[in-house]
């Protein structure tokens, strides 16, 4: 059977990963019928070529026996006198999953599971996220945020797993974790339910809006006197952000225990994913990274669970403080990888590169121009400034400075952060592509 109509749809969608490549859909599986229009389904993708091979897609759909004016946008298919829609975009299907997660009852081939302490709002309607995301995530109301994953793999899913284990923990430096969605007979999990924090500012937008303030300041000597920086400047959310990590990061060793960080397979693994790299974006050989890789063959150090995919997008500041989201690690990695404990300077250096990326996305837009050579000053300023706020903010919570080795450590991981963003770049926004490009060339003359 082959399923055209659903082919089209999937190539169209943001969280899809196989776009460009050419793909036939080889099995519609419904793993669960919620009611008699609501039914979660997943589908089978095969690639003509490259790796992977084969992907699990999850699509929750609702099906009419009449067509849905409403959900025209949301066609994933017609035929045989049904009418079928994404769900994620019909308000009546998701009062579905919400009052099931309210009433957990006996749906066959999934369980709603519930975490204590939280009295949902079923009086909800939801509303989807827009933006550019790799899973479809929706808030009823001011209560409470539901995502489902879309790429699934068959194992624990990091993102619920340690939503889980912080709630449990009671560090509030996430949203709590009010329940998840899982399948009966394969090890999938399908979806998480948790607080939706309403009020939050998205630490990205934050971080861009303190550059563009300071960047249109142009005016100012290129030495001005840094308090006027920090006026206007993140640098004491930074510090804040980075006391959050270190909570997060203790809490997270509480919970799931330690081990010894693996110098020579880690700087084997940096050294081969810069090798990979260099296929997909040959400018990469130009760069003398070696160096900063070997270098920590010799370290010793812990490894635990981490974030693993840390930048500014994923952190939200609340009237409370930061909360970090979306614990679901590299998306490029696969489930066992994105498991493992790994170090905790991986997250550290996710947010550098971050600083990094805010202040040169804002100096791209402000273009090239007279005031170049200054936004450009501007920008390695408040990137500097920022990161040495955040280092404080996160050596001072853990209790003791950055040590020598650490230092290198956090090098090393800079650098395998921006070598995986130029490829990231390269495949996703090819405009964006000279950001960490231009990072790994300040990184070499450093080294130099
Ligand atoms: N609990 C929450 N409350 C409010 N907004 C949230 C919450 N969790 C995530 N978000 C926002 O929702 C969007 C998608 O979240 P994310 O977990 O990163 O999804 P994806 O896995 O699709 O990348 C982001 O803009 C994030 O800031
Ligand atoms: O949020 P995701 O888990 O999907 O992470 C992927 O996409 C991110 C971009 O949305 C990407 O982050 C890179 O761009 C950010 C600015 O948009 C920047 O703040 C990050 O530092 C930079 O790495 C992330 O790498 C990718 O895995």
């Amino acid at each position: 059977m082959t399923h055209p109509q659903r082919e089209a749809f999937l190539a169209n969608q943001r969280w899809f990963a196989g776009k460009g490549r050419d793909f036939a859909i080889t099995e519609v599986r419904v793993v669960a019928q919620l009611d008699e229009h609501v039914r979660v389904e997943l589908v089978e993708v095969r690639y003509a070529h490259g790796v992977p091979a084969t992907e699990t897609y999850q699509m929750p759909v609702s099906a009419y026996d009449e067509p849905q004016e409403r959900l025209a946008h949301a066609l994933v298919r017609e035929g045989d006198g049904e009418w079928t829609y994404d769900a994620v975009h019909d308000k009546d299907a998701m009062a579905v999953f919400l009052a099931a997660f309210d009433e957990s009852p006996d749906v066959k081939g999934v369980r709603f599971h519930r975490l204590p302490g939280h009295d949902l709002d079923t009086g909800t309607h939801s509303t989807l996220f827009g933006g550019e995301q790799s899973n479809s995530s929706l808030a009823f109301g001011e209560d409470s945020l539901l995502k489902f994953f879309r790429r699934l793999t068959s194992g624990t899913n990091p993102d619920i797993e340690i939503h889980e284990a912080l709630t449990t923990a009671g560090n509030t430096h996430v949203a709590a974790l009010y329940g998840y969605l899982a399948a009966d007979d394969e090890d999938l999990q399908l979806a998480i339910l948790q607080q939706f924090l309403r009020t939050a500012s998205d630490g990205w937008d934050l971080a861009l809006a303190s550059a563009r303030n300071l960047f249109t300041t142009v005016d100012l000597p290129a030495d001005a006197a840094s308090d006027e920086i920090r006026g206007g400047d993140f640098a004491a959310e930074a510090h804040r952000l980075g006391q959050t990590l270190a909570s997060v990061h203790a809490t997270l060793v509480e919970a799931f225990g330690s081990g010894e960080f693996d110098g020579p397979a880690t700087a084997r693994v940096m050294q081969e994913r810069l090798a990979a790299a260099t296929e997909v974006v040959p400018e990469l050989a130009d760069f003398a990274l070696a160096d900063r890789f070997t270098a920590i063959a010799e370290l010793t150090g812990e490894v635990q669970r981490v974030h693993g995919d840390l930048h500014l997008g994923q952190t939200l500041r609340t009237s409370l403080g930061w909360k970090l989201v979306d614990f679901e690690g590299e998306p490029a990695k696969d489930l066992t990888e994105r498991r493992r404990p790994d170090s905790p300077w991986r997250d550290v250096a996710g947010m550098i590169r971050s600083f990094d990326y805010a202040a040169s996305a804002v100096a791209r837009d402000l273009g090239g121009g007279d005031e170049a050579t200054q936004i450009a000053y501007r920008a390695g300023e408040w990137t500097e400034h920022n990161t040495q706020a955040f280092l404080a903010g996160y050596t001072e919570e853990r209790g003791h400075p950055l040590t020598p080795g650490e230092e290198i450590l956090l090098a090393a991981y800079v650098a395998d952060k921006a070598v995986y963003e130029v490829v990231y770049e390269a495949r996703n926004r090819p405009g964006w592509r000279n950001i960490p490009l231009s990072a790994l060339a300040r990184l070499t003359e450093e080294d130099r």
